[in-house]
């Protein structure tokens, strides 16, 4: 036995409780007597084991008929505190959007991020960087016409890779992921690349990869010196080197755009970035290089997984569902026909894709626990006080499977959103797929367009069947940073 390595071993993790204890006792002394309630958990790591295992949205429901809307959970040094259904979300991150909006601090935030970016910073930075980034991606399209044909010219590759799978079983997933990528990538650097391109396809399994790692209760975030722990027992090393790869892809293509920039010639989000940084200097902090190189990862790592998660989610609904599957294709062969790509025109005489869509947003429900808020000082609400540092997450899961805002909540039917007279009832406006607040999803606009075009496109072309008549893609789902289905095959056989 080497008991050179034992006794470091030892020595680390002895080390490591010590101060997860002193920091424990030092940090749960200061929380006031009325936090929200919530389970008291187990010491050092309270209430982790219920995230680590089981189904954590069911666990969350049964707490919230505990203990009520706002619960806390306390996890390590950390309080994590729950915010459910319509009216307790509205009234935080709607009518109190100024005191819900930041991030969390913490280990991802700050060593990863930099606190830089749009989806990881926090205050002043945080609104400026998002209404810069807003702003130059609706110039370049966002949700426009202009950014129609670019979405339609990675259909087409899209189409031909699926077209030439002959209606043999086939995994939509990396496809998918590739395809919604490449837009953003022709958004943020003006180009896409082709579906065997390797160091994309590795960029794209990065991301991937880290959606599934990241997940509300991973340890990272109450834990963070578990990465000097020998091994790589919680993954903790895994998503740190696949940030650091994706941050060099991002400094390279930077380094490029810069060789090749020209002030009269605007390619794309960076190109517009560089003019700011020009415009302003180097040392702006909001147009400064890991500002924009944050901002890049942000785009890519929330506008690939769960736009592609959603279509991956929809081909199963369809699967499951032959007689919806046959009513969209009837509404799009009367709007649309079949000698030509759907187009953002036709949206508004399509009210059954629009209710279709909204149900898969609504049960593929990708985003059941948001990205966490963080509390960046004390905040009264309801009679609790959320203290500084509180995690706060949004159970978004808590108003999608509402039973008094949906009937029957675990049954897929666009007709609920559906009026009498065929169109969209309203009661979309209740589906928080996005999010809401200030912090709503920036991408939204960008992803409806990108589910309209491609599940139109798709259902114009093909019919969707099952790998084979007894093998089903599953309802099953894991949770990471998104909702995601289990991996399946289909089969897209060519309609005549
Ligand atoms: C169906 C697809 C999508 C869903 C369901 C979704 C959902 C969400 C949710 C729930 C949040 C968290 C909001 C919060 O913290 O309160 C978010 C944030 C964000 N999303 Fe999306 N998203 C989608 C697609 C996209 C796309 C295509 C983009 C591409 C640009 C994007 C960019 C972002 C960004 C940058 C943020 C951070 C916003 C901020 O912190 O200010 N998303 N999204």
């Amino acid at each position: 036995m080497d008991f050179g390595s034992l006794f470091s071993f030892n020595t680390v993790t002895v080390a490591f409780v010590v101060v997860l204890l002193i920091l424990l006792v030092s940090r749960t002394l200061q929380w006031p007597a009325n936090v929200p309630p919530g389970p008291s958990g187990y010491p050092i790591i309270g209430s982790m084991p219920l995230l680590r295992k089981g189904n954590v949205l069911e666990t969350f429901r049964k707490l919230r008929a505990q203990y009520g809307d706002v619960f806390s959970l306390k996890i390590g040094p950390n309080l994590n505190v729950v915010i459910n259904g319509k009216e307790a979300l509205r009234e935080a991150f709607v009518k109190r959007g100024e005191e819900f909006s930041d991030r969390p601090g913490g280990f991802m935030t700050e060593n990863i991020f930099h606190s830089k970016g749009i989806g990881f910073s926090s205050g002043e930075h945080w609104k400026q960087t998002r209404t810069f980034s807003l702003s130059t991606l609706r110039n370049f399209g966002f949700g426009k016409k202009s950014l129609e044909s670019r979405v339609q010219e990675e259909i087409e590759a899209y189409l031909k890779f699926i077209e030439k799978q002959e209606g043999q079983p086939y995994d939509m997933k990396k496809i998918t992921t590739i395809a919604i990528s490449n837009i953003i990538c022709s958004i943020t650097f003006g180009n896409r690349f082709e579906y065997t391109d390797a160091k994309f396809k590795r960029l794209t399994s990065l991301f991937a990869e880290n959606f599934r790692l990241l997940s509300v209760g991973g340890a990272l975030r109450s834990f963070p010196g578990v990465r000097f722990l020998p091994g790589d027992m919680f993954n903790v090393k895994k998503l740190i080197q696949n940030f650091a790869d994706i941050k060099s892809f991002v400094f390279e293509q930077i380094a490029e755009h810069r060789k090749t920039y020209e002030e009269e010639n605007q390619r794309d989000f960076v190109d517009a970035f560089l003019r700011q940084q020009i415009k302003h200097g180097e040392d702006d902090p909001i147009f400064e290089d890991m500002n924009l190189t944050t901002s890049v990862m942000n785009l890519f790592g929330a506008g690939t997984d769960t736009t592609a998660t959603i279509i991956r989610w929809a081909i199963i609904y369809l699967i499951h569902n032959k007689p919806i599957q046959d009513k969209l294709r009837q509404e799009i062969e009367s709007v649309v026909g079949t000698s030509r790509l759907p187009s953002l025109g036709d949206k508004p005489s399509m009210p059954y894709y629009e209710a279709f869509i909204t149900e898969v947003l609504r049960m593929g429900n990708i985003a059941p626990l948001s990205v966490p808020h963080g509390a960046l000082k004390d905040i009264h609400f309801r009679g609790m006080i959320i203290p500084k540092g509180s995690l706060i997450i949004q159970n978004l899961d808590s108003v999608m499977t509402d039973p008094d805002l949906f009937e029957n909540p675990d049954k897929f039917q666009p007709e609920r959103f559906l009026g009498k007279d065929g169109q969209m009832n309203g009661k979309e406006r209740t589906v928080m797929a996005f999010s809401l607040g200030r912090r709503i999803c920036l991408g939204e606009s960008l992803a409806r367009l990108e589910l309209f075009l491609f599940l139109t496109s798709l259902l114009q072309r093909f019919e969707f069947f099952p790998e084979s008549p007894d093998k089903l893609p599953s309802f099953d789902a894991t949770l990471g940073l998104v909702r995601a289905s289990k991996d399946y095959k289909c089969c897209a056989v060519k309609l005549k």
